[in-house]
C-alpha cells in the first residue's frame, strides 16, 4: 500500500469522471478506472456524499469487509489520510471475535467453564486456524465449482490426524500425533470433538461441511466397531490417511427411518452374498470409495455389509439445495457379490449395528448446527450495528432487538444443553451412553434444529432482500437459511427425533409414579 498521505481536501478535488477518488476508513480508494467496472454501477459513485469524499458509512452498508480484502480491490488504494488511524480491524486468522455471543461463553473473556480446560483452548486456537487457512478457501471455491473438496484438504487433515479425531476419542487414536502434538490422544475428549463440529460449520458451506468425510463420520465407525481385523486393518488406514473415503448406505427411496422396511436383498452365495437393491440420499455417495449397506438377507434379517465400489456398483447425483461437493447419491447394486469377510457385526443383527451409530451422528449433527446459528447471531448483530435505516442504527428498531434477544436466548441454551450432554459422554461407557443419552440426544438435536430454522427465518427478516442473495451482505445468511433443513432432516426428522425422546423417558417412568 502506498505511504502517500493527503488531507480531506486534497481528496475532495477528485470528484469526477476519470479522476475519482474516495475514503473509507481512512485510505484513499483510486477509483478513476474502476468506476466504470464497479458491479454497484457508476452513477452511484458520483453523488455528491461519496465523490472525493468519505464513503466509510455508505460502503459499510452496501458491502462486506472482504470486498476491501481482495486483491484487485486492495491495489486501488493510494495512500491514506493525514492523521487519521485504520478503525475497522477485522478478525485475525484464527483469532476470537470480540462481538457479543459470537463465541461461546468458554472462549468469551471474563467468563467461566467448568468443562474446558487449558488443551482445549490451545486445540481450539488451532484448528480454528486450521479451518480458515486450509478448509475455507477450498470450501467456498467448491461450493462454486460443486466439485468434490479437494486431495489437498484431506492430505492435510490426515497430516494431523483431523480424520481420526473426527470420528472422537476412542482406541483408534492410540499413538497418533494429533494436530502437531497439540492434544495428548489420552486426553482427547467428547469436548475436541465438539470443538472440531462447531469452527467447521463455521465456513458457512454446508455442502461442502458434508462432502469433507461426513460419509466416513458414519460410514466408518460400523467398520471400525465391528469390522473383522483384516478388514478393519486394511480400510482404517486408508481413510484416517485421507486416501479413500466411506459412506453409510442404508436409507431407501421405500424406507427412510423405518430401517426394518430396507429392500436392498443380500442373497446367500458361496463364500459371500450378491447383493441388489438401491440406496437413496447417500452422503458422499458419488464419490466414496466403500458402502457401509443396510441389506435385508433370505430370512428376512438386517445384515450390514461393506461394499467396495466396483463393478455391479452405480453412484448418481440427487440434486438437492445444497451444493453437489457433498456428493448425494442415489446408489443402485446389481448383483454384486460381497464377500463373508466383509460382514460387519453378526448375520441379521444388523439394526444393532446400525442403532449403535445413530447417538454419535446426532450429537455430531448438533455440534455443527449450534455453531453456524452463533454465526448467523454474529452476522446480525454485525448488520443491525452498520445497517442504517431513518438515519439510525437498524437496531434502534425494537422489533429488532426481540428478535435477538429471542436469537441469543435460543443459541444460548442449545449451547449449554449440548455441553451438559457432552459432559455425560465424557464419563459415560460408549454402551450406557445408549440407556442414558440417546433420548437426550435426539430432543437436544430436535431442539438445535428447530430453532435454528426459527433463526434462520429471523435472520431473513433482519437482512431483507440482502438474506436470499447468494452475494454480497446477506450472502451467509441466504446460505443458511436454505440448508438449515440438512440439519433438520439428516441424522433423523425432528418428529421421529421427538418421539424417541419422549419414549425413552416414559420407559423410565417408575411404577409407582401418581399425581
Ligand atoms: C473501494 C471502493 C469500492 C469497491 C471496491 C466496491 C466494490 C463493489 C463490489 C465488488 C460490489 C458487488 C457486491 C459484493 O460483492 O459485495 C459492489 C456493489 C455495490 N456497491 Fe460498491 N464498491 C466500492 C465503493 C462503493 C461506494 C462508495 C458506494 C456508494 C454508494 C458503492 C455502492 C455499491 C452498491 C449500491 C452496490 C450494489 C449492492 C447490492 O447489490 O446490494 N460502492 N461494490
Amino acid at each position: 500500500m502506498s505511504a502517500k498521505t493527503f488531507s480531506l481536501e486534497e481528496v475532495a478535488k477528485h470528484n469526477k469522471e476519470g479522476d475519482l477518488w474516495i475514503i473509507v476508513d481512512s485510505k484513499v480508494y483510486d477509483l478513476s478506472k474502476f468506476a466504470g467496472m464497479h458491479p454497484g454501477g457508476l452513477s452511484v459513485l458520483f453523488d455528491e456524499e461519496i465523490a472525493g469524499q468519505d464513503a466509510t458509512e455508505a460502503f459499510f452498508s452496501l458491502h462486506r469487509y472482504e470486498v476491501l480484502e481482495r486483491p484487485q480491490y486492495k491495489r486501488l488504494v493510494v495512500g491514506t489520510i493525514t492523521g487519521q488511524q485504520q478503525q475497522i480491524i477485522p478478525r485475525a486468522v484464527g483469532g476470537l471475535s470480540k462481538v457479543p455471543y459470537s463465541e461461546p461463553a468458554w472462549l468469551t473473556p471474563g467468563y467461566y467453564s467448568p468443562y474446558y480446560k487449558e488443551h482445549h483452548r490451545r486445540f481450539q486456537a488451532a484448528y480454528r486456524k486450521f479451518v480458515e487457512e486450509i478448509i475455507l478457501p477450498d470450501a467456498q471455491a467448491r461450493e462454486e465449482d460443486g466439485k468434490r473438496p479437494s486431495q489437498k484438504v484431506f492430505d492435510e487433515m490426515a497430516r494431523l490426524n483431523i480424520i481420526a479425531m473426527r470420528l472422537g476419542p476412542g482406541p483408534h487414536l492410540k499413538g497418533l500425533e494429533l494436530m502437531g502434538g497439540i492434544v495428548k490422544p489420552e486426553e482427547f475428549d467428547y469436548f475436541h470433538e465438539l470443538i472440531m463440529g462447531q469452527e467447521t460449520a463455521k465456513i458457512n458451506a454446508r455442502g461442502y461441511n458434508d462432502g469433507l468425510g461426513g460419509g466416513t463420520y458414519i460410514g466408518l465407525p460400523p467398520i471400525m466397531n465391528f469390522g473383522k481385523p483384516a478388514l478393519r486393518n486394511k480400510i482404517v488406514p486408508e481413510v484416517f490417511g485421507g486416501k479413500k473415503l466411506c459412506a453409510l448406505a442404508i436409507t431407501e427411496a421405500f424406507a427412510g427411518s423405518d430401517v426394518a422396511g430396507l429392500k436392498c436383498h443380500a442373497k446367500k452365495v458361496d463364500g459371500g452374498w450378491r447383493v441388489t437393491g438401491t440406496k437413496k440420499w447417500i452422503t458422499n455417495g458419488t464419490f466414496a470409495d466403500y458402502f457401509t449397506v443396510g441389506c435385508r438377507t433370505d430370512q428376512g434379517g438386517l445384515s450390514v455389509l461393506l461394499i467396495e465400489r466396483g463393478p455391479g456398483v452405480e453412484t448418481k447425483q440427487i440434486k438437492t439445495p445444497y451444493s453437489t461437493t457433498a456428493g448425494t447419491a442415489y446408489i443402485t447394486f446389481d448383483d454384486v457379490f460381497v464377500p463373508e469377510e466383509n460382514l460387519l457385526g453378526e448375520e441379521n443383527k444388523g439394526l444393532q449395528v446400525i442403532l449403535s451409530n445413530f447417538n454419535h451422528e446426532r450429537w455430531g449433527m448438533t455440534t455443527a448446527s449450534v455453531g453456524a446459528q452463533r454465526l448467523v447471531v454474529e452476522e446480525c448483530l454485525k448488520w443491525v450495528n452498520q445497517r442504517k435505516v431513518f438515519g439510525k442504527p437498524l437496531h434502534s428498531q425494537a422489533v429488532i432487538r426481540s428478535k435477538l434477544a429471542a436469537m441469543i436466548s435460543r443459541v444460548e441454551s442449545a449451547q449449554n444443553w449440548l455441553e451438559n450432554i457432552t459432559y455425560q459422554m465424557n464419563h459415560m461407557k460408549y454402551k450406557d451412553q445408549a440407556n442414558y443419552l440417546a433420548g437426550p440426544i435426539a430432543l437436544c438435536k430436535k431442539y438445535a434444529t428447530e430453532t435454528a430454522q426459527e433463526t434462520a427465518r429471523d435472520a431473513v427478516q433482519i437482512f431483507g432482500g440482502r438474506g436470499i442473495t447468494k452475494t454480497g451482505m446477506g450472502r451467509f445468511i441466504e446460505h443458511y437459511h436454505r440448508t438449515v433443513p440438512f440439519d433438520a432432516v439428516l441424522g433423523g426428522a425432528e418428529d421421529v427425533l421427538g418421539d424417541l425422546g419422549v419414549r425413552q423417558a416414559l420407559r423410565k417412568m417408575p411404577k409407582d409414579a401418581r399425581l
